[in-house]
């Protein structure tokens, strides 16, 4: 419905897409076509407030840390966070604004640095889960864990590049700034916040937060976003139209309309892989349960679709 608030959680393939190195010029091409869809949503009526993945990006980064550390000094993964913040919501910021103004639509654009808090005895620091950087084949990734201590985890199964380098990625719990995010989307701003999942703070004794080297799940964080604004819809878009059960098997099926209780049962069944698909399901379920409201998962190109109902996998209470 015209004038409600929708959270987009932006994925990977927003910005760069799998097959790409990820040049500047590649990660503004996605970007922009991006930006096309947020503005025809807006003009739709819609008031969108975004968010965003880095991982490809935090992982390009932290290689290039490592990299250049004979002549320069390594930044930590929690800098490179904050640093493909301001990466990915320029790109977006500069997009966005001129797919407006190309529209006659008159929203400020601004995009936001984002703290999130998290706690130093998250489990996922002793199992790491979220996958950062390139994607590797077996005897990579047993090279790369041998050479250079990285973690490695196979994330699809059966894939000749199916490895990644995974990093610590503990749960969201607040979001500090979100008083300023509210007062700009009250005041009709098109917010990008929360970025990367947020860059990772823990509380000091002092009261002051330091940085954590992680990277939170933008999908997690994006129902945190989603509660700050009160959005009526969470929208996760990502490469599939559809949520599908039993995926890349002779009896996968798409899902259409789910309750919350359907998409729980299929997560204890297995059937969404974890740093993929199931953060996705995970962040749905929690927006609907909360909200009472609708989350729904698609790809880009049929954002506008799927909020009219017309596609995605739509997941309520
Ligand atoms: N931070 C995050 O969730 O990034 P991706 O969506 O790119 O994995």
């Amino acid at each position: 419905m015209a004038g409600e608030v929708i959270v987009i959680a932006l994925g990977g393939n927003a910005i760069k897409q799998a097959h790409e190195t990820g040049t500047t010029e590649e990660q503004f091409h996605n970007v922009d076509k991006t930006a096309e869809q947020i503005a025809k949503i807006v003009e739709s009526g819609y008031k969108p407030v975004i968010t965003h993945g880095n991982g490809p990006q935090a992982g390009a980064l932290l290689i290039q840390q490592e990299e250049a550390k004979a002549s320069v000094p390594p930044q930590s993964l929690a800098v490179c966070g904050a640093m493909t913040q301001g990466q990915i919501g320029w790109m977006m910021q500069n997009r966005i604004a001129f797919h407006l103004q190309k529209a006659d639509l008159t929203a400020s654009v601004c995009s936001l640095v984002t703290q999130v808090e998290v706690s130093a005895d998250d489990p996922d620091f002793q199992n790491p889960s979220k996958p950062v950087g390139p994607f590797y084949n077996a005897d990579e990734a047993v090279r790369l864990e041998r050479e250079k201590g990285y973690r490695i985890k196979e994330v699809k199964p059966g894939v000749h590049k199916g490895w990644r380098r995974v990093v610590p990625s503990p749960e969201p719990i607040s979001i500090l700034e979100r008083g300023i995010i509210q007062d700009l989307v009250r005041n009709g701003a098109l917010v990008i916040a929360s970025g990367g999942g947020g860059i990772p703070v823990k509380k000091e004794n002092d009261g002051s937060y330091s940085g954590v080297d992680a990277v939170i799940d933008k999908d997690r964080a994006g129902f945190c976003l989603a509660q700050v604004v009160s959005a009526d819809i969470l929208m996760i878009l990502t490469d599939v139209e559809k949520v599908c059960i039993n995926f890349n098997k002779p009896n996968q099926q798409e899902l259409g309309k789910i309750t919350v209780t359907e998409a729980k049962a299929y997560m204890a069944e297995g059937h969404f892989l974890a740093g993929s698909m199931g953060p996705k399901v995970e962040a749905a379920v929690r927006f609907a349960s909360w909200s009472g409201k609708e989350a729904i998962i698609t790809s880009l190109d049929k954002a506008l679709d799927a909020i009219e109902g017309k596609t995605g996998t739509h997941i309520r209470a």
